[in-house]
């Protein structure tokens, strides 16, 4: 056959398998803490009916078992298993982990149409890439297809223009700068001049991997060299970035809790043993709150923040537990647990 006679006889181990052996497209989901990957996660899995998609999720830290068990509420049953990879940060030595886990996963669930990774807001999606063309040498199941960059039009360009302490990569500038696609979110939150200037910011710094795209095409260079091109020898997480979790038995007060939210959100009441404000970036919760029968869930990106019931019941005995992570700067977290533990008990106790 004639298309026959154009392709080399032995195709090379690293040419995409078509058919039924075909590799299986994985694509990053990136995005600075709240930006909306979950929402997008949802929205996707809920569109797409006709294909078996894989969720994989890299949670920062020791919050990962608490958002784990906020998105699969937002989810139901849409995910089919949950992974945990363990070591929270995945853009430092999860590669392996990363990899096994979508390996297991496939084992035990047979293969996917589609595997979607969503990492956390502070991770290098580069680290995470990697993973995947360091396996294509070897022959992977999987493929990545693409990195998918949700920005908060609120709160995108305080994040991209943040200065970092010396030596830090700015991770909000990161995930932009590697990004394939970039989906500006929450535009509802903001006027059209605050749009366009985040849009043109988004370009400019988009401009710079341009290059690196077409290089792609023209010369064949694979993700590999591209990613070799953009990465950086700096370290790369910001050590003053902390996560805190901590659980509190009870029903709270709404009205309570809206003081303690707004007082550390807002005011930035509350101080560290250095005498630092804690400043949240991040806060999430599944609550008990008085009068209510479903569990609460709190939602909080800098100053905005909201209650929502669930659809989730507590259940008869159910004990009342109010979970909560708290990720920012400046964080200790059992002054943070005792300042709530106060506030809570301020008028209606802490049953
Ligand atoms: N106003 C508004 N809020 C949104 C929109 N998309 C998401 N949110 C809210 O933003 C908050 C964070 O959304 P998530 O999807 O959990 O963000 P995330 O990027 O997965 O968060 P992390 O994984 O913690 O980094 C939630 O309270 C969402 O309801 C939007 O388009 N408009």
């Amino acid at each position: 056959m004639e298309e026959e006679d154009e392709c080399p006889e032995l195709v090379p181990i690293k040419e995409k398998p078509t058919g039924p052996t075909a590799q299986i497209p994985v694509t990053i989901i990136t995005g600075y803490l709240g930006a909306g990957k979950t929402t997008l996660l949802n929205y996707i899995l809920t569109e797409q009916h006709n294909k078996r998609i894989a969720v994989i999720l890299n949670e920062f830290g020791e919050g990962s078992a608490l958002e784990k068990s906020l998105a699969v509420s937002q989810a139901g049953e849409l995910y089919e298993e949950w992974l945990e990879l363990r070591n929270g940060c995945l853009c430092c030595s999860v590669k392996d982990n990363g990899l096994k886990a979508i390996e297991n996963l496939m084992e035990k669930k047979g293969k996917f149409d589609y595997i979607l990774l969503e990492t956390t807001g502070l991770a290098d999606p580069g680290a995470v890439a990697s993973m995947f063309w360091v396996d294509a040498e070897l022959g992977s199941d999987v493929y990545l297809d693409g990195i998918v960059t949700v920005i908060d039009a609120k709160y995108g360009m305080q994040h991209l223009t943040e200065e970092k302490p010396e030596g830090l990569i700015n991770e909000a500038e990161r995930q932009i700068a590697l990004a394939d696609l970039t989906i500006i979110n929450k535009t509802d939150l903001v006027n059209e001049s605050e749009l366009v200037e985040l849009r043109d910011t988004v370009r400019v710094d988009l401009s710079q991997v341009l290059d690196l795209h077409s290089f792609d095409i023209s010369d064949g260079v694979r993700l590999a060299e591209k990613l070799q091109l953009v990465k950086t020898h700096k370290p790369h997480l910001d050590k003053s970035m902390l996560t805190i979790t901590f659980e509190v038995p009870g029903s709270l007060s709404e009205d309570l809790l809206n003081i303690f939210i707004q007082n550390l959100l807002w005011e930035k009441t509350f101080k560290n043993k250095a005498g630092l404000a804690m400043t949240v970036i991040r806060l999430k919760g599944i609550l008990s709150v008085q009068q209510k029968q479903k569990k609460v869930m709190l939602q909080g990106v800098h100053e905005l923040y909201e209650l929502d019931e669930t659809p989730e019941f507590w259940a008869d005995h159910e004990p009342r537990i109010n979970r909560l992570v708290f990720i920012g700067r400046n964080l200790d977290g059992e002054i943070l647990k005792k300042e709530f533990i106060s506030a809570m008990s301020n008028k209606d106790r802490v049953e």
